[in-house]
């Protein structure tokens, strides 16, 4: 059977911030014709051990697959804001790829990134900057959100140009603003069209 051109949306979440701007980006992604999105997670990983996660979710997404992240069109990839910058088990996860680095398969992909972070000056973009870097190291196209999208000026919580954001504050809002959804969606329809506009 093949497989629908698809965006992957690709994220860490432990509270379910992240996992909610996650379905807000594929539904922008969903209003592109011709392209569909594919929402996976990764793994926790463990304080004491190497990997320690059961091998299917308890709840949420499926784990992805090397394989998926390999057929997609363009990734969407998303992390909480730790420390200013991506979660271990998303790091982990990338640091897996390297058959897909040495054989080229993610070159001239669209990509763009989205994080969530209790505090409003705590390293979102900073976050978001560090998954841009190795997927610059794959040969992957980053997208950032442009401010035609006038809520990245109206926005009083999450949102910036560099990627979608959630302001979760330290008591771990998921529901996002509606300048935060609004936000999403339009870098998910982005992503799409973009992978849409490459696609060989
Ligand atoms: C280890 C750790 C480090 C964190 N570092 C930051 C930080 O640097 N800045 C910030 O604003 N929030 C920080 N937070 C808060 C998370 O980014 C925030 O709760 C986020 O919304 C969680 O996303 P999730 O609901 O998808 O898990 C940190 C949380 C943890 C557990």
């Amino acid at each position: 059977m093949t497989q629908s051109p698809y965006v992957l949306v690709l994220f860490y979440s432990r509270h379910g911030s992240v996992s909610e701007m996650a379905k807000h980006i594929a539904r922008g992604i969903n209003k592109v014709n011709g392209m569909e999105a594919m929402i996976r997670q990764v793994p926790d990983v463990s304080d004491t051990t190497k990997m320690a996660s059961p091998a299917l979710p308890e709840n949420g997404s499926p784990y992805c697959t090397l394989e998926e992240l390999a057929g997609c069109s363009g990734l969407a990839i998303g992390s909480p804001s730790y420390f200013g910058s991506m979660a271990a088990p998303l790091k982990h996860f990338i640091d897996q790829t390297s058959t897909l680095w040495m054989t080229g398969q993610l070159i001239d992909k669209p990509a763009c990134g989205f994080t969530s972070a209790s505090t409003m000056h705590g390293g979102q973009e900073q976050c978001i900057h560090s998954m841009m870097t190795p997927l610059l190291h794959h040969g992957m196209l980053w997208l950032g959100l442009p401010y035609k999208n006038k809520e990245l000026i109206s926005t009083q919580s999450g949102g910036t140009p560099y990627g979608a954001s959630h302001l979760a504050n330290s008591t771990y809002e998921i529901s996002l603003t509606s300048d935060e959804k609004v936000l999403c969606e339009a870098q998910g329809k982005r992503l799409a069209e973009t992978a849409l506009k490459l696609k060989k």
